[in-house]
């Protein structure tokens, strides 16, 4: 997961190979609190692991159910099977409608006192029409913020009193349909010697998450019967039975991004746009209707049990206009589909949308509009016309990363004219569906990066949103960017290097460590570090299996960070880079490391033979008094015993042998910044280099919000 304070995506292109995506919400919370309602233990294979799920589980044990997590993503559940829950408790539900909603409606029908809070957006969002509906049953919960919504106590410490069975419980249906499926679930803890009727009240919004939720009852033993989704009833004799192991299907919402980037970018070369597995066209999740929608739009989607497999087809996609009542969720990836069509797109019906993570109609309508729609909303509604050359005033700020004349084709597509798109910084209002949606504008053709804030908000229902992204999309290198961080020794470029990349969320090429490895691998096979071994030495250097993970460098599975650092071992790595054929051996290497989403590299030549093409190189320096300092400090603290007069000795030794070797001497790049830090914190030096780059983004800094 990226846990930046933003993300920036580069212009993207192509897409080709196959995601697996992590289990439904919807699925995986309903089972959960099932299991929770059933005698014995269910195995939950293929369960979401995230925000949403983990509050439901820390839930479930805090009333005294067993969870047991140790299986990875089968989590097993041991139900209360009739016993009562621990009480009190107060449970934290986070931003999960599917635990707040479902768990208020279970834990008053099955007695205890609780205290139900969630996030400060939880505590906006409407609990009134169940809350009316558990009362009109006869069950006492309080309100303990703004009458009608989150935090709430529900006070059954003596017992859940006697309740009012025999007429229909109205429940309205045209907030949220989780009103509805809460009830669904609980009430057969009820209906035990008398069936139970609930009645809807108004339209029912989101109808097909009461279908998921009528499946699911079914396979824990509750047959469900409805008229025209108006009236509902569980029968007597109603008892949760565990179907002893259930499968959670992928999620049909989060498919929905993976559904419209085939639809929107090229495939790769021989590629057939992209596969889906863990979903198929018989999924029984609602928004697996978001297909049709796509196809609509131009999509070509083919299917089976599990999975699915996209392609680009009309394009520029068919404007529509459509009522996506039925599919909430993923509508919401159609508005960002909208901006590549050929016409105004116009979404209806969707007046839920207002009261869910965020008010998502102003939410969406805010930030499209940054990359340059023109949008109109309305109280149900939302209607986009996409970017186009006629609106456009100004191209991309200075800095921005325009298309050149010459450069090769960076649009997803021929779509409107590039100069309406704007760069924009998508701000994402800890809603996941605005972070992921919005990466699909990375694939404008303006060939503008987009950047997203506070990514990690994804957390909620796909934590590895971004990372699976990057696994299936293409781009030119060139638009990959690269931050060289070069410089002397002891000057701090590791530490800085590292911190920026964290900060950006892009990958570290610890270049110095390259030769360091390649030293020691090659000592390791017996090979002394001179030219007459300097071929066999290159050949094993092509072929380096080396990583570097949260501060580990790895060769192969041996941890080498600690062997690496050795003053000798620096030495080695001195001379070996003086090898010109392993040097060779070695760019190949390091120009793997440009991946998506972007690179920072430290080293000594990064920005001079490497990535000469780099948007930014520092060349990152210090005195050599205060570098002998650090070295010094950095050895006494790992329990070695130096001194600052000989380290000074032999780095000024390893200066003067850097810089003045035949090949790729240590110099700054024409074009690097130099940053002096002798007298700068670490944070300072990372934080000078952050504005750096910074300044040669084209995004305006977004007003917090
Ligand atoms: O029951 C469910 O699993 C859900 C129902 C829908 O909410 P509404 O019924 O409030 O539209 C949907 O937006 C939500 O993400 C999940
Ligand atoms: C509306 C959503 O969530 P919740 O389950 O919290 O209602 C959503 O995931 O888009």
């Amino acid at each position: 997961m990226y846990s930046t304070a933003f993300l920036d995506l580069p212009p993207m292109q192509a897409v080709s190979g196959e995601v697996h995506l992590p289990g439904s919400k919807s699925i995986s919370n309903r089972v959960l609190l099932l299991a929770a309602l059933s005698r014995g233990t269910t195995t939950v294979h293929d369960l979401l692991a995230s925000d949403d799920t983990r509050v439901m589980l820390d839930a479930l044990r805090q009333i005294g159910c067993v969870v047991d997590e140790t299986g990875g993503s089968t989590v097993c559940i041991t139900g209360l099977g009739g016993r009562a829950p621990l009480s009190p408790a107060k449970l934290f539900m986070g931003n999960a409608g599917t635990a707040m909603r479902p768990l208020t409606a279970a834990l008053a029908l099955l007695g205890g006192e609780f205290e139900l809070s969630g996030v400060p957006r939880m505590h906006e969002r409407p609990i009134g029409d169940l809350v009316d509906a558990l009362r009109q049953l006869g069950c006492q919960i309080d309100y303990l913020g703004n009458d009608g919504y989150p935090p709430l106590r529900i006070a059954h410490a003596q017992g859940v009193p006697a309740l009012a069975l025999s007429a229909p419980i109205r429940v309205r249906g045209d907030v949220s349909s989780q009103f509805l499926t809460a009830l669904l679930m609980a009430l057969p803890l009820a209906a035990a010697t008398q069936a139970v009727v609930i009645e809807v009240v108004g339209e029912l919004i989101s109808k097909p998450y009461i279908a998921i939720t009528l499946q699911l009852l079914a396979r824990f033993g509750i047959v469900v019967e409805h008229q025209n989704w108006q009236r509902f009833t569980i029968p007597a004799g109603s008892k949760y039975q565990s179907p002893g192991s259930i499968h959670v299907e992928a999620d049909a919402s989060s498919a929905s991004y993976f559904i419209a980037l085939g639809a929107i970018a090229s495939s790769a070369t021989g590629e057939k746009g992209i596969k889906i597995q863990g979903i198929g066209l018989d999924s029984i999740q609602g928004d697996i209707r978001f297909v049709e929608a796509a196809r609509a739009m131009g999509a070509v989607v083919t299917g089976g049990a599990n999975w699915l497999q996209i392609e680009r087809g009309a394009w520029p996609l068919q404007a529509i206009d459509l009522d996506c009542n039925h599919i909430p969720d993923a509508a919401m990836t159609l508005a960002v589909m909208a901006l590549y069509a050929n016409g105004t797109t116009t979404l209806r019906n969707i007046a839920s949308w207002r009261v869910k993570e965020t008010d998502r109609i102003a939410a969406m309508a805010t930030e499209l509009r940054k990359l340059g729609a023109t949008v109109e909303e309305g109280a149900d509604f939302i209607r986009i016309t996409p970017p186009a050359a006629s609106t456009s005033t100004a191209g991309p700020p200075q800095g921005a990363s325009a298309p050149s004349e010459d450069s090769e084709p960076r649009a997803a597509g021929s779509v409107g004219a590039p100069s309406g798109w704007k760069p924009a910084s998508i701000h994402t209002y800890d809603d996941h569906r605005v972070a992921m949606c919005f990466s699909l504008a990375a694939f404008n053709p303006a060939g503008l990066p987009v950047r997203i804030e506070d990514p990690k908000c994804v957390a909620k229902t796909f934590p590895d949103y971004f990372e699976a992204l990057f696994s299936v999309t293409q781009t030119a290198t060139d638009h990959i960017p690269v931050i060289c961080i070069d410089g002397p020794t002891a000057s701090g470029k590791g530490t800085v290097a590292a911190a920026v990349a964290q900060r950006l969320g892009y990958r570290f090429l610890d270049s110095g460590a390259m030769y360091r490895i390649t030293a020691l691998a090659a000592l390791r096979a017996g090979l002394a570090i001179d030219e007459g071994h300097e071929a066999r030495i290159a050949a094993m250097a092509q072929n380096l299996p080396v990583r570097f993970e949260g501060g580990k460098v790895l060769l192969g599975g041996d941890d080498v960070t600690d062997a690496i650092r050795t003053e000798e071992a620096g030495m080695n790595a001195s001379r070996v880079s003086a090898l010109p054929s392993v040097r060779t051996a070695l760019v190949q290497l390091q120009h793997s490391f440009r991946r998506l989403p972007g690179l920072v590299a430290d080293g000594r030549d990064m920005g001079t033979v490497i990535f000469p093409d780099a948007p930014l190189k520092v060349y990152l320096t210090a005195s050599a008094a205060c570098r002998a300092e650090r070295r010094h400090k950095q050895l006494i603290s790992k329990g070695f015993s130096a001194s600052i007069e000989d380290l000074r000795a032999d780095l000024e030794a390893r200066d003067a042998r850097d810089s003045t070797r035949s090949v790729a001497p240590l110099k700054p790049a024409q074009d690097a910044l130099v940053l002096d830090n002798s007298t700068l914190t670490i944070d300072e030096a990372v934080n000078q280099v952050l504005a750096w780059w910074q300044e040669r983004q084209p995004f305006a800094v977004s007003a917090p919000g």
